[in-house]
């Protein structure tokens, strides 16, 4: 993406201009301040939602208007159908682009595996816990064999335990599918656990400040955070991040006060 910004209406500038090229296959966060625009930069660069200015290109073609093909979206909200099934739940994004049959049951068992659901394939949602259900829709997603997989907060509803769980299963998720991964999160700890680069954001109008390189190897694990340049890392990332969040909630006292 190049020279993105957002404005909505005529007076908030939630966002950039960012510029923003990920690598292929690389595992790229994004932290910020509360309300720096890291949800709008995600709508935009998913196509839910227009950029003001810039433009983002996925695999040379223009994105706008549409999520394009091969780029899945997780969101934190449990977004999972009440009324289907787990397997159905899972099985829904393939059926609607076309796929039935063997093939689309392939998918479908394969993901219900792969995410430990075993045992839950014929459970309806409210029949799971919290980390249960995202993990289905974190399978929906993946069924579609995505390139490109942007999660916003995907683990924010979830304890700490859990998402240190879910965290490692999304790690072996990104190295076996060899899909580009963007996470919005807001936990520091994520971030420097999960990626290759980490990109701080300032506050609003959110642009990016530092990108930071974790140099993990790929099969890392959540056990990273116990070497001492995991600590190096997330002191990083505080201390850029300190600063930005002092001066966005310096300004949302003004506009409160
Ligand atoms: N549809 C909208 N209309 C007007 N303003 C909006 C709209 N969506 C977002 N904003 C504003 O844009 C700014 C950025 O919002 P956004 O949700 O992208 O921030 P964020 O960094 O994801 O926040 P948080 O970390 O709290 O989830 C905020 O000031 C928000 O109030």
């Amino acid at each position: 993406m190049t020279g993105v910004t957002r404005i909505f209406g005529s007076t908030v500038h939630a966002l950039g201009p960012v510029d923003l090229e990920l690598r292929r296959g690389e595992f790229f966060s994004i932290v910020g301040p509360s309300g720096c625009g890291k949800s709008t930069l995600l709508d935009v660069l998913a196509g839910l939602s227009s950029p003001t200015d810039g433009t983002i290109t996925f695999e040379g073609k223009r994105v706008r208007g549409t999520v394009p093909d091969g780029v899945g979206v997780v969101f934190q909200e449990d977004a999972s159908f009440p009324w289907l099934s787990v397997r159905d739940n899972i099985g829904f994004g393939l059926l609607r682009a076309g796929f039935r049959g063997a093939e689309a049951d392939d998918r479908v068992r394969h993901a219900i595996d792969f995410m430990g659901l075993n045992d839950f394939a014929d459970a309806y949602p409210n029949q799971l816990s919290g980390g249960m259900r995202q993990r289905v829709c974190i399978a929906r997603t993946l069924v579609m064999r995505p390139r490109l997989v942007l999660l916003d907060e995907p683990f924010g509803a979830l304890d700490q335990q859990t998402r240190l769980l879910m965290g490692d299963e999304l790690l072996r998720l990104w190295r076996v599918s060899g899909a580009t991964v963007l996470l919005i999160t807001h936990a520091l700890d994520e971030a420097a656990m999960l990626s290759d680069r980490i990109g701080v954001m300032s506050s609003r109008p959110g642009r990016f400040i530092e990108i930071v390189e974790t140099g993990w190897p790929r099969d890392r694990t959540s056990a990273i955070a116990a070497e001492p340049a995991f600590g190096e890392v997330t002191t990083r990332l505080w201390n850029t991040l300190r600063e930005e969040s002092l001066k966005a909630m310096a300004s949302q006292r003004r506009v409160i006060g």
